[in-house]
């Protein structure tokens, strides 16, 4: 949870040209009233319009433009963070949320990892989502071409897709089938020329401890159903297979079971995390632990993780133990074997 503290930041990303800035225009425009900085990161480009944010009294833009983000700014990424939040505490700045926007060729590992490693920063910032824009016109080649496009995709809570405009139905679906396979945790919704509502993919809280897992195998969103925009919908399987011409290292890996015991399933993941933490880029489970009436949730980037427990089960549900792991080129038999070991009950039916 966000302390009373602690800031909640977004991370955008997305590869070049995907339509970030378009985005963060159409946000600026249409919700005034946010008090919200704005780390741009665009190796040395101004990135937001700046006559469009002359416009908004609540926004701080603070620019790093000494190179990527990911790399040769780090350091200049924490400092700026620390400054800012220096700045607010004396009073002279007045926000409360950052929006951190990288520029199209960052790895985002860096950059999260910035706000678990750093003292401060992990005790006054709570990251809030990781948003990766996708341009579907250009995003077959982009996934094929660089492998940072994938570990965007891999890394996000939410997938936006740009551009729709510029690609016909089918090519959609191929799409939507390629971003399923690399990341079958995130939510897709569509921005149209940046238009998308506010709730899509700011305040979602994707690193929270909460059960926003659907126990019919998909994700659902974790804003309350009444709150959430209506374009919203997990990525489904196709009805028809579709013939894969790709081969992302990035994959996602869903693992079910019915109860488990609490011993090995905590084993299990201390062993997973330290065997493969580096190449786990994301992952999230919801476990039924033998006689423990609450859902026990884990989540995680790389080897930072977390552990809390959740709502009770009810009377109705069947209690079922789900885990998804986004990770590049893992054993995934190996660990999926691992995985079932932990099991008390069979799995569900
Ligand atoms: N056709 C179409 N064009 C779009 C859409 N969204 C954004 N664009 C255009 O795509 C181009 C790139 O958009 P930007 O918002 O600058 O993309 P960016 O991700 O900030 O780009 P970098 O900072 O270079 O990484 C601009 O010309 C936008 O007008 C869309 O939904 N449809």
């Amino acid at each position: 949870m966000t302390t009373p503290l602690q800031l909640p930041v977004t991370v955008l990303t997305g590869f070049l040209g995907s339509g970030k800035t378009t985005l963060i225009n159409h946000l600026l425009e249409n919700y005034p009233g946010e008090r919200i900085a704005i780390i741009e990161n665009e190796f040395g480009a101004v990135g937001v319009d700046g006559g469009l944010l002359g416009q908004h009294s609540g926004i701080e833009v603070i620019e790093l433009t000494n190179g990527c983000v990911c790399c040769s700014v780090r350091g200049e990424l924490t400092e700026a963070l620390k400054n800012l939040l220096e700045q607010r505490d004396a009073g002279q700045l007045n926000f409360d949320r950052l929006l951190l926007e990288t520029t199209g060729l960052a790895d985002p590992a860096p950059v999260i990892q910035t706000f678990f490693v750093d003292d401060i920063l992990r005790e006054r910032l709570q990251l809030d989502a990781i948003i990766t824009l996708v341009d579907s016109e250009h995003a077959q080649k982009q996934l094929t071409e660089h492998r940072v496009a994938v570990s965007q995709v891999g890394f996000a809570d939410r997938l936006i897709l740009t551009k729709l405009d510029r690609i016909d139905s089918d090519a959609k679906t191929l799409l939507l089938e390629r971003l399923r396979n690399i990341n079958a945790k995130a939510l897709v919704c569509e921005a149209r020329h940046g238009k998308l509502e506010k709730a899509a993919w700011i305040g979602i809280q994707a690193f929270n401890m909460d059960d926003s897992f659907d126990l019919n195998g998909t994700f659902v969103a974790s804003t309350a159903p009444s709150q959430a925009p209506t374009n919203f919908r997990p990525l489904n399987q196709t009805s028809k297979p579709l013939a894969r011409s790709w081969n992302d290292d990035i994959t996602s890996q869903v693992f079910e079971t019915g109860e488990v015991d609490i011993k090995l399933i905590g084993a299990f993941m201390e062993t997973a995390i330290e065997k493969y933490g580096n190449d786990m880029l994301r992952y999230k489970g919801i476990l039924a632990i033998e006689g423990e009436p609450r859902r026990l949730i884990v989540q995680g980037v790389h080897k930072v993780v977390g552990f809390d427990y959740g709502t009770e089960w009810t009377a109705e549900e069947s209690r079922k133990t789900l885990l998804v792991i986004i990770g590049r080129n893992l054993p995934v038999e190996t660990l999926r074997n691992e995985f079932l070991a932990t099991a008390v009950s069979n799995a569900v039916s």
